[in-house]
């Protein structure tokens, strides 16, 4: 067993702390004695003390356990993530109940079992650990966060949605958002956050299109050393590191059954169990899927398990696509446009009269995502001080497979652009999925879905 970390032992007792440094320097790192509690708070700012194995009673006679209480407050003040396992000569039940909730994680007796204190200290260093990594985690992610706003537009169809999410965004409701790839369910998602109670946590966005399907459980759950080949550490699934903020679950017609019913006992218990473990965690998330699939029909195919869509519907969402929301093309361009003129320090005032026709016209068939990466190729390229559409290069194909040409579902008209897509980048997945202006995962989907 590797030795990790750090344990401070403090007891008055001299010959006590000679046997338990001999002893758990098997187990621990580096294992500090202390003969009384003094200089504990001093102690704990200058080491990285993992776990304090705490003696009850420090002064003789005095044998109520009080001074422990007290002590044990003391080191959450100073230090809330050390862990504390008490330690007493006296079997009183009553004062480990209260020392529990007070927040110790444990409790050993003198004379102790070897064994037991050993499992104690090392549960309590796991514990100290895995919670420690949660909240790196947490951090790297609110380091990371990155927002831009969101725009509503104009349209009656996202009026309707934002009146819907003023109602819902500070209750806990579950959420499902549908709509096709690139239409902003992501954002909308962070906009419901932003707007929760919740908000001073995190947003926890898992790509279930992006996640290979054998991590897809560890990915959620967790996972602890040895539970398969390359568990070689504890980790931190996504629903522990959401505790108390958002879930947002994309692409969520993407779970295998199996991961559907485990899921479904997550929202209904509020409790997940990493992979290899036995031990149940407590876990208070908000939980927001999306889908550009239809996860009703895959109900009625048996793809999808009824109960599991009920549980994360409470509130529907569907977001329009944005060729039913004309309206909006040019003001989220002129956006896009006034964002990356000022990252690219370019002198760009606007869409020539052309350019703006041939947006409003054009089907977007990658919604706000195309546009979005439409405009910032646009503004690389233009040299002048307005964008024409020899610069937006918007590509014919699409406007001359539209539906006015023959096809009679989007479906097939998404299928043959694919289809053109990859003809014309000599099978370049990379670089359809640019051209698209979608992610290579959601290409990889269209492209097993259509059988292309
Ligand atoms: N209303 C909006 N205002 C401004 N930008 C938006 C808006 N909606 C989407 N975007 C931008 O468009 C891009 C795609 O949005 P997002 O990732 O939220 O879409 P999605 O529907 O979740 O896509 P996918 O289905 O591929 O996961 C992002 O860069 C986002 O910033």
């Amino acid at each position: 067993m590797a030795k990790e970390g750090t344990l401070l032992v403090v007891d008055d007792n001299r010959s006590i702390l000679a046997a338990l440094q001999l002893l758990m320097g098997n187990y621990f790192a580096r294992v500090l004695t202390l003969p009384t509690p003094n200089r504990l708070a001093t102690l704990l700012r200058e080491e990285p003390i993992d776990v304090v194995l705490l003696d009850m009673n420090f002064t003789a006679g005095i044998n109520t356990g009080n001074e422990g209480i007290y002590w044990l407050r003391e080191i959450h003040r100073t230090r809330p993530d050390v862990k504390v396992v008490l330690f007493t000569a006296y079997a009183d039940i009553d004062l480990a109940v209260r020392a529990m909730r007070d927040g110790a994680v444990d409790f050993v007796v003198k004379p102790w079992d070897n064994e037991r204190l050993v499992a104690a200290l090392r549960n309590a260093y796991n514990l100290a650990r895995s919670q420690r990594e949660v909240k790196q985690l947490k951090e790297i992610k609110r380091e990371l966060k990155q927002e831009e706003p969101m725009f509503w537009g104009g349209s009656p169809a996202m009026a309707r949605i934002r009146e819907i999410v003023e109602k819902v965004a500070a209750t806990d409701a579950n959420i499902l958002i549908t709509g096709e790839n690139g239409t902003g369910k992501e954002m909308l998602a962070r906009e419901i956050h932003n707007r929760s109670a919740r908000r001073r946590e995190l947003m926890v966005p898992v790509d279930m299109g992006a996640v290979p399907e054998t991590l897809f459980e560890s990915e959620l759950f967790g996972h602890v050393k040895g539970a398969f080949t390359d568990a070689r550490t504890d980790r931190a699934g996504k629903f522990e590191v959401a505790d108390r903020g958002t879930l947002f679950l994309d692409e969520i017609g993407n779970l295998p059954p199996r991961l559907q019913s485990k899921l479904l006992t997550a929202i209904q218990s509020g409790r997940i169990v990493r992979l290899g473990s036995n031990t149940p965690v407590k876990v208070d998330i908000r939980l927001i899927s999306a889908t550009n699939r239809d996860l009703f029909g895959m109900v009625a195919d048996g793809e999808f398990r009824e109960d599991l869509l009920y549980r994360i519907n409470t509130i529907h969402i569907d977001l329009p696509p944005l060729r039913q929301r004309r309206e909006d093309i040019l003001p989220l361009a002129e956006k896009f446009l006034g964002r990356y003129a000022a990252k690219y320090n370019k002198p760009i005032e606007g869409f020539d009269e052309a350019a703006v026709r041939e947006m409003h016209d054009y089907p977007w068939a990658g919604n706000i995502r195309e546009l979005q990466h439409t405009v910032e190729k646009a503004v690389i390229l233009c040299d002048g001080r307005t964008i024409a559409p020899a610069t937006l290069l918007l590509r014919p194909a699409p406007a001359e497979t539209s539906p006015k040409t023959g096809f009679s579902t989007l479906e097939e008209m998404e299928r043959a652009m694919i289809a053109e897509a990859v003809t014309r980048c000599g099978g370049n997945l990379t670089e359809v999925a640019r051209q698209l202006g979608i992610t290579r995962q959601t290409l990889y989907n269209k492209i097993k879905r259509y059988g292309l």
